[in-house]
């Protein structure tokens, strides 16, 4: 397939509002493609190179920004050639980094059209609208391999991913669907929680459940088949390596063949209270001398779901279930605390809640998860079986651009343009801070944001909107110099979230209330 297909179709579905003409004109295009195709197809129309990082900066893109580079005639680039070319782009390295980066991305641009080059261009410096695009897109493969959507993204969910799922059912229709099953050893991507204001209100809505602590830590999803252990975050990374408590605790279960769901914190030795969540992270991202750091910060692996044991599924069992057998394979302090609510009608038992939470704070956690006892696990869905409730308004908001320090902070990217996601898969800034923010972490954002540069006119650098941060704030409150005409009161950043990617950042209807 050649990219002047992909360029046409993406800038008409960026044309049309309506959802079902977006998924027909996608369901076309995979009909037109190859199977092997489809994984690129994808990537490319959500604006995600499938190299990942492939250290092309603004440094390098300002020199082909059309008209720099005369077009191609007639369209000629195909989806494989544009692969290869970042596949090479990728393992550039070395002396002379620079001007092979310079060299390749010059060809690349000759053999483009005009078309091609400003999908290139936005592709490179991540300006394609993404997010909403993956749901499309699987709507428009399932449409095109006639399958129903529901079953593909419970295979996706599965398998971690759509492009590999994408590919079968094309090729092979339905009967690939078969394929995708959870299978202990394969990871799949976690289940999500929406927010209630308060307990009373998170029991009112979901009846029977039990309220968990909500452990500020590092999401991990262990895999055991016989003596090999896996642990994955959240975004389906293996980082077995970093933590051999986590291993070790799930070689002493009695059960050689499961997958537990759950968060690794560090108790304070002293007070047996948590340790911060910036503490944590630095812990499980430290990856030379894994020793050292397990002896200056042990990990304490908690968990509060299980998705097979036995060998045997559970996910579609209700969530009393899968508990039952959680409390079988493990003892308390290595599953979370928690308070069943049988009969929600009863206010001393919502009181009892109530009080639950309270004392969960005090004990230094985030907040509790309240969960329906009869609910399934949904993977990869933020189900409305699981609230989450937090002492303060927080919100996930994606960096567009930082400006420059000064003063103290000259050298380093400070200020952070935030955006919220819009409901066809753009960013509406809703305002800036650099409150929060401490030595530690505008360091850590200097060098992240520097590798996602794509543009800087000296003052402020735009960069790919990728990087989530996690938001406190007071309140909203009208604005006009913002394009939603709100902004944030007394915003200020709490961490990064780079295991979160910036399609599940919130949108400006669920932070106004009007989803
Ligand atoms: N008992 C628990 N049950 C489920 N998740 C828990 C629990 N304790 C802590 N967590 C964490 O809370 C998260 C659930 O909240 P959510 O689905 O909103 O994800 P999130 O956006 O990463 O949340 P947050 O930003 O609030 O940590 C999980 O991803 C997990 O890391």
């Amino acid at each position: 397939m050649l990219l002047a297909r992909v360029a046409e179709v993406s800038r008409e579905v960026a044309a049309t509002s309506a959802r079902s003409r977006k998924i027909g004109l996608l369901a076309e295009l995979f009909a037109e493609a190859v199977p092997e195709e489809s994984p690129l197809v994808i990537a490319y129309l959500a604006g995600r190179l499938p190299q990942g990082r492939i250290g092309v900066g603004w440094s390098v893109l300002k020199n082909v920004v059309p008209p720099a580079v005369p077009p191609a005639e007639a369209p000629g680039l195909t989806l494989a050639r544009v692969d290869t070319a970042l596949a090479e782009l990728a393992a550039v390295s070395g002396a002379g980094a620079r001007a092979e980066r310079d060299r390749l991305v010059r060809s690349l641009f000759t053999a483009a059209t005009q078309d091609e080059q400003e999908l290139l261009l936005r592709l490179l410096s991540g300006d394609v609208r993404q997010g909403a695009l993956d749901a499309i897109a699987l709507e428009g493969v399932a449409k095109a391999a006639t399958v129903p959507a529901a079953e593909l993204r419970r295979a996706v969910m599965l398998e971690g991913s759509l492009p590999p799922v994408a590919q079968a059912v094309l090729a092979e229709g339905a009967t690939a669907l078969d394929r995708f099953t959870l299978r202990v050893g394969s990871p799949v991507q976690p289940m999500l929680a929406h927010t209630a204001a308060s307990v009373t209100e998170a029991i009112a809505a979901l009846g029977a459940c039990a309220v968990e602590e909500k452990l500020d830590g590092i999401r991990v999803q262990v895999h055991r088949i016989g003596d090999d252990v896996r642990v994955h975050t959240r975004s389906l990374d293996d980082i077995t390596d970093r933590l051999p408590e986590v291993v070790a605790t799930a070689r002493a279960v009695p059960s050689d063949a499961f997958i537990l769901d759950g968060e690794v914190i560090a108790l304070d030795p002293g007070t047996g209270r948590p340790v911060s969540f910036q503490s944590i992270a630095a812990r499980v991202g430290s990856r030379t001398d894994v020793a050292g750091a397990r002896a200056a910060l042990p990990l304490t692996p908690v968990f509060f779901d299980v998705l097979a044991a036995d060998a045997e599924s559970l996910i579609d069992r209700p969530g009393r279930d899968r508990h039952a057998v959680l409390a079988r394979l493990l003892p308390e302090p290595h599953r979370v605390r928690r308070l069943v609510v049988t009969d929600p009608a009863d206010p001393a038992r919502v009181e009892e809640a109530e009080r639950f939470f309270t004392e969960t704070l005090e004990r230094g956690h985030e907040g509790v998860l309240v969960k329906a006892l009869d609910a399934p696990y949904v993977a990869g869905r933020r189900g409305r079986t699981w609230l989450k409730v937090k002492p303060v308004h927080t919100v996930d908001l994606v960096v567009l651009a930082v400006e420059r320090g000064h003063g103290r902070r000259t050298g380093l990217l400070s200020n952070l343009h935030l955006g919220a996601r819009t409901e066809d898969g753009g960013f509406v800034m809703l305002g800036k801070t650099f409150k929060g923010l401490t030595d530690e972490m505008l360091r850590w954002q200097t060098e992240r944001l520097g590798e996602l540069a794509v543009a800087d006119d000296g003052f402020t650098v735009r960069v790919r909107p990728e990087l989530v941060v996690e938001i406190a704030y007071d309140g909203l409150q009208a604005s006009t110099r913002y394009p939603a005409g709100i902004t944030l009161r007394f915003a200020r950043v709490l961490r990064h979230r780079p295991d979160k990617p910036a399609s599940e950042a919130d949108t400006v209807g669920a932070i106004t209330g009007q989803r």
